[in-house]
């Protein structure tokens, strides 16, 4: 169990990157969600010990993020937006040396390193020097690290960023198999439905949503979304394109209009945020 009570997080130059957070998270994936600079990678820093609030605590387990740091880094893997391989390393020395320093016998490293790199669909590469592969399957190293290590809470920052869609779905079903408390952030909504049984979304530093996905989208039932490049009755308006929720009914009049017709995804909750879609 995740506890975070009241969390903010002001930088030294002024920014206040996290106003407040509030959230429990248990034994489930859970996705963080929101916009460039919302504050998702502050709050996964601050969750995996590697930079401290200014006010407000975290609980991992019960133990406290500040105080209980080097015990809260056994029960932790964290693999962070930014993370890029050792050039002359493969990825099985990648994943093997990982679980070594968090104490796995060697025969067991390799193993369960052979079986997390399988999983992704790394298999053919996993003796390659990691300076000769794609910028993908590098980001698979990692996912491989923290699939392997089955740690109790695993925090991946943006996991399938650059990825192509079948090894996105790779890495989606590797993830749904760990057993980890698992948070995730992630800019792509659809991965967010997928793999999440709960969802935070974070706006200017702090939840402006939370949910199961379900709940989230249940205010649009029965809805579909019409974008036009004209504007249209009641539409919202985002940068050149219109938006209107519409009954699923009228698709067949909204697409005589010119209009394009989608599904509602959790993309929606942002364009709607404090405008009633019944107006
Ligand atoms: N080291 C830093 N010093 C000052 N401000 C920072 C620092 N790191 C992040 N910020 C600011 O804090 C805010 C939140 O940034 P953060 O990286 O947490 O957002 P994010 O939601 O992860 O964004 P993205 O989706 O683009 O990765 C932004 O305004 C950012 O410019």
């Amino acid at each position: 169990m995740i506890q975070i009570n009241d969390v903010r997080k002001k930088y030294s130059d002024g920014t206040e990157a996290l106003k407040g957070i509030n959230a429990e998270i248990g034994k489930r994936i859970t996705s963080v969600i929101g916009r460039n600079g919302a504050g998702k990678t502050t709050l996964m820093r601050i969750l995996s010990t590697q930079l401290e609030p200014s006010s407000g605590q975290v609980l991992i387990d019960g133990l406290d993020v500040i105080r209980d740091t080097l015990e809260v880094r056994k029960k932790i893997c964290s693999i962070p937006q930014e993370a890029t391989p050792i050039g002359i390393l493969t990825p099985m020395e990648h994943v093997t040396l990982y679980l070594l320093a968090r104490k796995f016998q060697y025969r067991d490293a390799r193993k369960e390193a052979l079986n997390a790199l399988d999983s992704l669909g790394l298999f053919e590469y996993k003796d390659k020097p990691s300076d000769t592969l794609s910028g993908g399957t590098k980001r698979k190293i990692f996912v491989a690290m923290a699939i392997a290590s089955n740690a109790d809470s695993v925090f991946l920052d943006e996991p399938t960023t650059g990825l192509d869609p079948v090894s996105r779905m790779e890495v989606w079903s590797s993830i749904r198999k760990l057993e980890s408390n698992l948070i995730v952030t992630t800019h792509y909504m659809e991965e967010a439905e997928e793999l999440s049984q709960e969802v935070f979304m974070v706006e200017g530093g702090l939840v402006i949503e939370r949910g199961e996905v379900k709940e989230l989208l249940s205010r649009f039932r029965g809805k579909i979304r019409a974008e036009s490049h004209n504007p249209l009755d009641g539409s919202i308006r985002i940068s050149n394109t219109y938006v209107k929720y519409i009954d699923e009914k009228e698709a067949p009049d909204y697409l005589r209009l010119g209009c394009t017709v989608k599904k509602v995804t959790l993309d929606d909750i942002f364009i709607l945020r404090g405008v009633s879609i019944e107006s």
